[in-house]
């Protein structure tokens, strides 16, 4: 099968019984019956012995926690949804999802479960097989480094080709996120600013209040730069960084990411600070002198005609002060000369801020003459949420995609692996990470790899130490 964009006739859930599909991916795939654009099969597919009536109770529990349940809606979705036993280790058992979707050729496998597993499914499938006419969906993390990726991408492809294999990254399903292109691109009045001529800094900040909770021996696996900012926040600094695509198109969109991260220079060492939270060696699943980072910040260099000099700050971390994600363009200073005798201090710089979570929206701050006391900053704010879904919207869009085939919301092989050559580097530190208390902004050493030595301030969010 060379077309890769085929609907599929059936979608096959692995992991159904997990974290990922009670909190996402059965409330999205509610959702899609409540607008019409679900009705094929979808089979979950447990190693334990479920019954249908089982399962229908788990999804509507699942539904229920993450909103109102209208009962017609999920009469629809329990007629949709049926279950599988299946032996990854045992090609025979394979059949049995074939058993729940009669008449069906073209499935979408999708990967809900630990990545050491995604091989065997496919190993099992292509014995099976059920790898011909197929598409295969995996969740992350894709590898643990580049070479790993590299080694994944090797045996995947030994049972389905590149072209049917799916990455998932979630934030490509967030609104907010892909509106970075739009706002840039569709808007003239933007993007005439954002180049190296006018910006200072760039900085990206995804804070989470929460700590690891339940997920301690998964986290303890991985850490903060490979959790999230290998994946998610790459891909959003791609989005800002990234030149104007061909066309809309989604194949001119991949080729121009891919483009411009080959101009991102491997992280350095001294551009790199750790920390962890402390109580995190208490958690369960997690070692008790686990060295596993909790926070990373660090500094990135694209080095293209438009951004080249202008660094980049990324940090992220558990248990800090706020739950938030920002990425905040800091333009020059205006001429000092002409403002600063009516205020005290230098005029502030102009800010342009892309709030992707929450309440996603643009802030501007500007500066204004005003009423009696002078020149000052000025906000103004343009406010999205309304057009931007909730948090399941980006999983409505991924399951969306793993049935109609469109890889636009999904990782392409050749982003992933820069995005492990960036930080292939720093991935075994030679020191301890740096402890930080909860509810706090991280260590404070990271602060030498924000712009001006000074982590700018989120909107929302309490101040940060000076
Ligand atoms: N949870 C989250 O917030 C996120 C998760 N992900 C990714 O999604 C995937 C699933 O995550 P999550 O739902 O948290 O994982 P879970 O640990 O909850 O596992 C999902 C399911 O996988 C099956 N499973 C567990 N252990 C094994 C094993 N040793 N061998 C085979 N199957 C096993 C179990 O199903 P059963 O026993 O019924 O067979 C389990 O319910 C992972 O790749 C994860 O990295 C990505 C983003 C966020
Ligand atoms: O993939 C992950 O993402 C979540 C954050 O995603 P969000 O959509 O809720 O902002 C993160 O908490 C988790 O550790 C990570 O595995």
């Amino acid at each position: 099968m060379t077309d890769t964009e085929s609907r599929a006739e059936a979608l096959v859930l692995y992991g159904i019984t997990g974290d990922l599909a009670r909190r996402m991916l059965l409330p999205a795939l509610y959702r899609m019956v409540e607008q019409d654009v679900l009705d094929e099969p979808v089979i979950g597919v447990t190693r334990g012995d479920w019954t249908p009536e089982r399962l229908h109770r788990h999804a509507h529990e699942s539904i229920a926690a993450a909103g109102p349940v209208d009962e017609e809606v999920f009469s629809r979705l329990a007629d949709l949804l049926k279950v599988a036993s299946v032996d990854y280790d045992d090609s025979t058992t394979y059949a049995r999802i074939v058993e729940q979707a009669p008449g069906s050729e073209h499935f979408a496998h999708y990967l809900a479960i630990p990545p050491a597993f995604f091989v065997s499914v496919a190993k099992g499938l292509a014995e099976a097989g059920l790898n011909e006419n197929a598409r295969f969906i995996v969740e992350k993390p894709f590898g643990h480094d580049l070479a790993s990726a590299r080694a994944l991408q090797t045996e995947l492809t030994r049972y389905f080709p590149e072209e049917r294999i799916r990455r998932v990254d979630h934030f490509l399903g967030k609104d907010a996120v892909e509106n970075l292109l739009v706002f840039r691109f569709a808007n003239p009045i933007m993007n005439a600013v954002l180049d190296r001529a006018h910006v200072r800094g760039v900085q990206i900040t995804m804070a989470e209040d929460l700590d690891v909770a339940d997920r301690g021996s998964f986290y303890d696996s991985v850490g903060a730069l490979r959790d999230v900012v290998q994946n998610h926040l790459f891909q959003v600094l791609a989005y800002f960084i990234m030149e104007a695509p061909r066309s809309g198109g989604t194949q001119d969109v991949l080729d121009e990411k891919a483009r411009t991260l080959r101009a991102v220079r491997a992280v350095a060492p001294e551009d790199y600070v750790r920390g962890q939270y402390a109580g995190y060696r208490e958690t369960e699943g997690v070692a008790p002198d686990s060295t596993t980072e909790t926070y990373a910040a660090l500094r990135v260099h694209v080095d293209t005609e438009r951004w080249s000099s202008v660094p980049f700050s990324i940090r992220a971390g558990k248990n800090l002060a706020a739950h938030s994600l920002e990425l905040i363009v800091e333009l020059d200073r205006p001429p000092a000369r002409l403002y600063r005798a009516r205020g005290a201090e230098d005029p502030a710089p102009n800010l342009i801020r892309f709030r992707l979570n929450p309440r996603p929206g643009v802030t501007l701050d500007l500066l204004a003459e005003q009423a009696g006391t002078g020149v000052g900053r000025v906000s103004a704010r343009l406010d999205l949420s309304p057009l931007s879904g909730e948090d399941v919207h980006a999983y409505v869009r991924i399951l969306s995609g793993a049935i109609t085939g469109d890889p636009r919301h999904f990782a392409r092989m050749d982003v992933v692996e820069e995005f492990w050559r960036i930080v292939d580097g720093i991935l075994a530190p030679a020191t301890a990470p740096l402890p930080y208390r909860p509810g706090t902004w991280g260590p404070a050493e990271a602060d030498a790899l924000a712009t001006g030595g000074r982590w700018l301030p989120l909107e929302n969010a309490p101040a940060e130490p000076s």
